[in-house]
């Protein structure tokens, strides 16, 4: 039987850095990342049998918690039926109607296998639409790794220090333009002077890839009309939102309507996918439709949309994201009176089923502050969780989850370790 340790030296051999995605390597927290044998609920179990509540949730998939019997049991029906086709399929069409129904900006949608995927596709759809360049992202937002988004990146980019990448061409770069997020006047400052260059502008609705940083008052809804003012689509990146703040993702819950929204994580159910969709004018533009080109052998794949839509179905249960929201905010009050208690300045962030912690007095509202807070003391925090047996994302700079499987049994199981990490690390 092969240890985490022993699994994580073969894995360097062949892996860059043992993993095939940098944010699941401990590498800012230290030490090594587990590897998980099985996955139920809330809980994650590695190869050694060690079992824990897992506040990462695959990176947003799991919302009804891994492996839930409705989503498994859809994919063994799929299965049944065969892997791919390569023809239209019956699911990708009630994906496409289930989305556009819960949606409110959503008239079509065009299926695609990732995040990354999806946002590449909606910014040449957007330059294609209006013959313009330039785009816009925040500092500290993630949108993939496509080349125009790995300028002054979130997630793993930022976690590693490295937030614009080397291989990204500077022609391309030079095309992304960022501004810091919640600062509107920065944002009417920068179309004034670019405005008719600027072919869309892209947000995390709520970021998650800075830690969680809800949009303050106004905020959206000021984009919106900045947008709409210099002829500019809005494209709210809701790979992370989507399903997760609300039913209706971020644009339902803030009222926001953007030309363009981009989709992944829940839609998928756990599975590869991704998607990206908005106005039919717009949309009508992708090929065969129109000339903008996107492709993809196994896009709408049967397997992945049946995963998907009973992922769906059940997140559509009347009171799902009430459950989910009143248990998030039990968890980061419950943490913020634990810090409190023991004399730790500490605060947080929530929205929906998506939260943030971070190691500062201070509520925090923007890059600089989440950058500023203590990552020293999360990492001391994260280690010290983490051998009691609950999960966070192994950085300071990634949002958590909840899912509808933690109950409130792990969540007091949650508070009591996180008690005790603070405790032992002051002492
Ligand atoms: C907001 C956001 N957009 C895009 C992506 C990219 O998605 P993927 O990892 O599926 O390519 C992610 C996460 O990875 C994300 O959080
Ligand atoms: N918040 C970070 C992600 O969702 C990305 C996951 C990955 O890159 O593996």
């Amino acid at each position: 039987m092969s240890t985490n340790h022993e699994l994580f030296q073969r894995a360097k051999r062949l892996l860059p850095g043992g993993v095939n995605s940098p944010v699941r390597a401990f590498k800012s927290v230290g030490g090594e990342p587990f590897f998980t044998a099985r996955a139920d609920g809330a809980y994650l179990w590695d190869v050694e049998g060690t079992r824990y509540i897992d506040y990462v949730g695959s990176w947003g998939p799991m919302i009804v918690g891994h492996n839930h019997p409705a989503v498994r049991a859809a994919v063994e029906r799929a299965v049944q039926d065969g892997l791919s086709f390569g023809t239209p399929c019956p699911a990708e069409v009630t994906m496409a109607e289930t989305i556009a129904k819960l949606v409110p900006s959503v008239e079509m949608v065009r299926m695609v296998n990732s995040g990354t995927e999806a946002t590449m596709s909606a910014i040449r759809l957007a330059r294609g639409a209006t013959g313009r360049a330039k785009i816009v992202k925040f500092e500290g937002c993630y949108h993939g790794h496509g080349d125009s988004f790995l300028v002054k990146a979130g997630s793993g980019a930022l976690t590693y220090g490295v937030p614009t990448s080397p291989g990204v061409p500077k022609a391309n770069a030079d095309l992304t333009l960022t501004l810091p997020y919640n600062d509107l006047d920065a944002a009417k400052a920068l179309f004034a002077e670019q405005g008719d260059e600027i072919a869309a502008l892209i947000i995390e609705p709520v970021a998650g890839n800075m830690n969680c940083i809800p949009p303050v008052d106004g905020y959206l809804q000021g984009l919106r009309e900045l947008c709409t003012r210099h002829g500019a689509l809005l494209i709210f990146d809701e790979v992370m939102t989507g399903f997760r703040v609300a039913l209706g993702g971020a644009q339902a819950l803030y009222g926001v309507m953007p030309d363009l929204t981009t989709f992944g994580k829940i839609i998928g159910g756990g599975m590869p996918v991704g998607a990206y969709g908005g106005r039919r004018d717009l949309m009508e533009q992708i090929a065969p439709a129109g000339p903008i080109y996107q492709a993809g052998t196994l896009s709408g794949n049967p397997v992945a949309m049946a995963a998907g839509l009973a992922m769906l179905e059940l997140v559509q249960a009347p009171g799902f994201y009430d459950t989910l929201a009143a248990r998030t905010r039990v968890l980061c009050d419950g943490l913020q009176s634990v810090a409190d208690g023991e004399g730790v300045p500490f605060s947080t962030n929530r929205v929906g089923g998506m939260f943030g912690l971070f190691f500062t007095a201070r509520k925090v509202t923007s890059y600089a502050q989440a950058t500023t807070a203590d990552t020293a003391r999360f990492n001391r925090f994260f280690h010290g969780v983490l051998e009691r047996g609950v999960y966070l994302a192994p950085s300071a700079f990634e949002a958590g989850f909840l899912s509808s499987a933690h109950s409130d049994q792990d969540i007091a199981d949650t508070l009591q370790a996180a008690r005790e990490a603070l405790r032992e690390a002051k002492g």
